[in-house]
């Protein structure tokens, strides 16, 4: 009895459709890899710098604030470099409880610059002051044309400062940048609160996102060098900031109100 052999067809018709066949599913494999390559590039790199606003609904509290339009919450991205005088500034004062707060305007706790520098100020800033007076002037005309207002309806209110946090053990309350807040009842006088980042999130420092506490889900800004978010500073925007478990996170707070009696000067050199 012959042995019988099951085998593939020798036969050289079949053998080219089968070559043809894996030929096809390895292009359509290599297209889709490619494909898919491509589009996670673009998401990666074009999501960050696109422009997002998103909008939530007014809180109660304007309904307090007769005097004052109501706005949306928005926030959107500019591109500016800003790190050095931060840095400058920063290297030359603060608290040793991981958060070091500058304000450009006298506050009770924080440190201020005119009076920390006194005549060594155009020494260390020079020409600075011009860079931050066009950052806030940017600021305010963007902050104007989202909410839809007129940039002399909103002013520079304080405190306006540089923040610095790394992983430093909290000294006391005002090192506790992470607790859910209000910036309306924190600060007073804000109405918009805007945010320039100056170091880069995963690169500069770990944590230390930005999260907008909102009621359906959290929505998180990464800090990123030249990034700006802003939005309206009252109970609408609840949030708080991760903590930095390593590396230097440098951030611009610049504030506006709509009530002219809480409106200070820009910062200029004495
Ligand atoms: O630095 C930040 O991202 C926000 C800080 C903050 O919420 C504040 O100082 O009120
Ligand atoms: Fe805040």
């Amino acid at each position: 009895m012959t042995a019988q052999r099951r085998g593939i067809s020798k036969n050289p018709e079949s053998s080219r459709q089968a070559s043809s066949w894996r030929g096809n599913v390895i292009t359509l494999l290599l297209l889709t890899g490619v494909t898919g390559l491509v589009s996670w590039m673009y998401f990666t790199w074009t999501d960050d710098l696109t422009p997002r606003v998103f909008t939530v609904e007014c809180s109660e509290d304007y309904k307090k604030y007769k005097l004052f339009p109501v706005y949306m919450h928005k926030y959107m991205y500019i591109l500016l470099l800003f790190h050095r005088l931060a840095e400058r500034g920063l290297s030359l004062a603060g608290s040793d409880g991981g958060v070091s707060k500058h304000f450009s305007i006298q506050m009770l706790q924080f440190v201020n610059i005119y009076r920390y520098f006194k005549n060594e100020i155009r020494d260390v800033f020079t020409e600075d002051f011009e860079l931050y007076r066009d950052v806030c002037s940017r600021i305010q005309k963007a902050i104007a044309e989202t909410f839809g207002l007129d940039t002399k309806q909103i002013y520079l209110t304080k405190p306006t400062f540089f923040s610095r946090i790394n992983s430093t053990s909290a000294k006391n309350t005002h090192d506790e940048y992470w607790h859910p807040h209000i910036d309306k009842e924190t600060y007073g006088s804000f109405d918009y609160t805007s945010l320039l980042y100056l170091s880069d999130y995963g690169l500069e420092f770990g944590g230390g996102r930005f999260v907008f506490m909102d009621p359906s889900s959290n929505r998180t800004v990464k800090p990123r060098a030249g990034r700006v978010s802003f939005f309206s500073s009252g109970s609408e925007n609840l949030h708080h900031v991760e903590k930095v478990p390593w590396g230097t996170r440098y951030a611009i707070t610049v504030s506006f109100t709509c009530d002219p009696n809480y409106a200070i000067d820009n910062p200029s050199l004495p």
